[in-house]
């Protein structure tokens, strides 16, 4: 450099033990600042007040570089007027305080008035005492690289050693430092999260135009499935859904319900596969008081109270023979009776059907009625697997993450790579089982970053219990199902649970999961999310993608502990 520099060698006048006191106490108390101030505004000026006033190192400043990195500015100062602050701006590589920031090496400069590099930019020299002012400057680092500049005054002639204060300094420095970068990391972090929403949000009200009703997706095939859903909506025309398990099969009926004249009208939903055969037809039918053994009372079935509305009848392709009849009784003349009754009660209901079989096939097999597949296929709408809809991988991913992070106040976001992953991954339950991986990973995911590795964990699980389905599947499918009854008849999945709401009530949809294998070998992923949860089982449960109930269904088969949790 060329101007003098005097770095620890130098040793003019000798520390005491006041010094030493001071500089404990100025090191205390700025370690508590950092621990305990709200801002870095707070923690670097408290610092910068400090060393003024317990050292003499006066009009102390922290100099930070500018957004494009070719100039530093004051940010931080104590001692220094607006206007002084604003004037301190130099370039890197200028003066006393830009060489510091360029090279990384701290500078004392004994006299400021011999030292050509100083350039008494920020500060007229008529402001500083008459006698001989010492300028020291140290650079400001995050491991290698210097990422800002703290400086000072001080009266050249002082019975404390210039090189106690650079030294000193350069801890404090280290402090600012490690404030600096939380900041960086926190501000880095909310502006990232922000942009994120900012995203999400503009993506929601692209996606949820009029008549989306929350429809998500950008691909054709969803384009042409809403399409298709606004020409019939307000027809009487009989529509049948079709696609694999959580393909949003029901989540389209609820669109169409909603676009149509019923839309004030109630929205039943019932799940064929899902009710006990022997049930079914009072479920759906209802019964007269005596009609059988516990039926104390008459009740109203599925078909009288979506009377008005629209009634959704999903995994049609599973209902027995008699029921397809009454199902085409209704149909063509629009009564019913209910079990165990004489009596024809008049219905008006929309009836819309879905299915993930291929009903063509159950009809070649004699499974399935010819007059009741035409009569229900008069408006077929495929929709077509999550794996053969590129883009919405992303927007739903993204809308899921969302949602999880809201539901369970976390503020977590997606790590590098985990998109991709997400994107080429095959998805054999759709989008159901893209929500539940993501739901999950939010759970696990400990740093509020999820990282590929959590998703893998998670996707092998996943493929896992696939292979188990997949094995018991009838080849009448399109894919993956969730008719295998493995899981126990329970009152607590909503899934096996036909429910009823009305239009309108959308966000009161039942979430439905596939039923699945209990595994031997799964008894050490739930030992794990039990351990993860500190023993809280409907947390454990959400973690693994189940309900509660099928969660203690499998501590009790697996004959796990129940407070298995609470060890190790
Ligand atoms: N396009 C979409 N945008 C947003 N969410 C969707 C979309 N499609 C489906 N979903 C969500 O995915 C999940 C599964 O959808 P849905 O239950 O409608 O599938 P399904 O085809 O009826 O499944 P199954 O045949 O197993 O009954 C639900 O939580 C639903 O809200």
């Amino acid at each position: 450099m060329g101007y003098p520099t005097d770095v620890l060698s130098h040793k003019n006048v000798e520390s005491d033990a006041g010094a030493g006191a001071s500089d404990l106490t100025v090191l205390h108390e700025s370690a508590k600042l950092i621990g305990q101030a709200a801002t870095p505004e707070i923690a670097i000026s408290g610092t910068l007040r400090l060393m003024s006033q317990m050292l003499g190192l006066n009009r102390g400043r922290v100099l930070l570089p500018s957004t494009t990195g070719e100039t530093l500015q004051i940010r931080y100062s104590y001692g220094l007027r607006d206007e002084e602050r604003r004037l301190g701006v130099y370039k890197v590589g200028e003066g006393i305080t830009g060489t510091v920031m360029k090279s990384g090496q701290p500078a004392v400069v004994q006299n400021i008035d011999e030292e050509p590099g100083y350039l008494f930019r920020a500060v007229d020299r008529e402001t500083l005492p008459d006698g001989m002012v010492a300028y020291i400057a140290v650079p400001i680092m995050d491991g290698n690289s210097t990422i800002g500049v703290l400086a000072a005054h001080r009266l050249r002639m002082r019975p404390r050693a210039i090189d106690a204060d650079l030294m000193i300094l350069r801890i404090l420095a280290t402090f600012i430092a490690q404030i600096i970068s939380i900041s960086n990391l926190i501000e880095e972090r909310t502006s990232y999260l922000q942009e994120e929403n900012r995203e999400l949000k503009d993506a929601l009200q692209h996606q949820s135009g009029e008549n989306n009703h929350g429809i998500l997706g950008e691909s054709q095939a969803v384009r042409d499935a809403l399409r298709q859903i606004s020409r019939v909506a307000d027809t009487v025309v009989t529509v049948l859904l079709t696609g694999e398990s959580g393909t949003g099969k029901e989540r389209f009926s609820q669109v169409l319900h909603l676009n149509s004249s019923r839309r004030d009208q109630p929205f039943v939903a019932i799940n064929c596969a899902a009710i006990p055969e022997q049930l079914l037809e009072s479920e759906l039918f209802g019964h007269e008081r005596g009609a059988f053994t516990g039926a104390s009372a008459s009740k109203k079935g599925k078909i009288e109270l979506a009377s008005g509305g629209t009634l959704f009848l999903d995994e049609i392709g599973d209902l027995n023979m008699e029921l397809q009849s009454k199902l085409l009784r209704i149909l063509e003349s629009q009564v019913i009776q209910r079990v165990g009754g004489v009596k024809d009660i008049p219905v008006d209901v929309r009836i819309i059907t879905a299915t993930h079989k291929n009903l063509q096939e159950a009809v070649n097999k004699g499974k399935f009625r010819l007059d009741l597949f035409y009569r229900l296929n008069v408006f077929p709408i495929h929709l077509p697997p999550l794996r053969e809809r590129a883009g919405d991988v992303r927007i739903l991913a993204s809308h899921f993450l969302l949602s999880a992070n809201r539901e369970y106040s976390r503020y977590t976001v997606f790590g590098k790579g985990v998109m991709e992953r997400l994107e080429t991954y095959n998805w054999p339950g759709n989008i159901r089982q893209l929500e539940n991986v993501i739901k999950r990973s939010v759970l696990i995911c400990l740093d509020g970053t999820i990282s590929i590795d959590d998703i893998e964990t998670i996707l092998r699980q996943e493929s896992a219990i696939n292979e188990h389905l997949e094995a018991g599947q009838s080849s009448e499918m399109f894919s993956v199902g969730r008719s295998v009854p493995v899981d126990p008849p329970d009152e607590e999945v909503p899934s096996t649970v036909p429910f009823s709401y009305s239009s309108g009530a959308s966000s009161g949809v039942a979430t439905n999961r596939p039923y699945s294998w209990v595994r031997k070998d799964e008894a050490d992923s739930i030992a794990q999310a039990l351990k993860h949860t500190g023993g809280n089982k409907t947390r454990a449960a959400a973690i693994l993608g189940m309900s509660p109930r099928q969660f203690r269904y499998r501590l009790e088969k697996l004959g796990l502990p129940n407070n298995l949790s609470r060890e190790g």
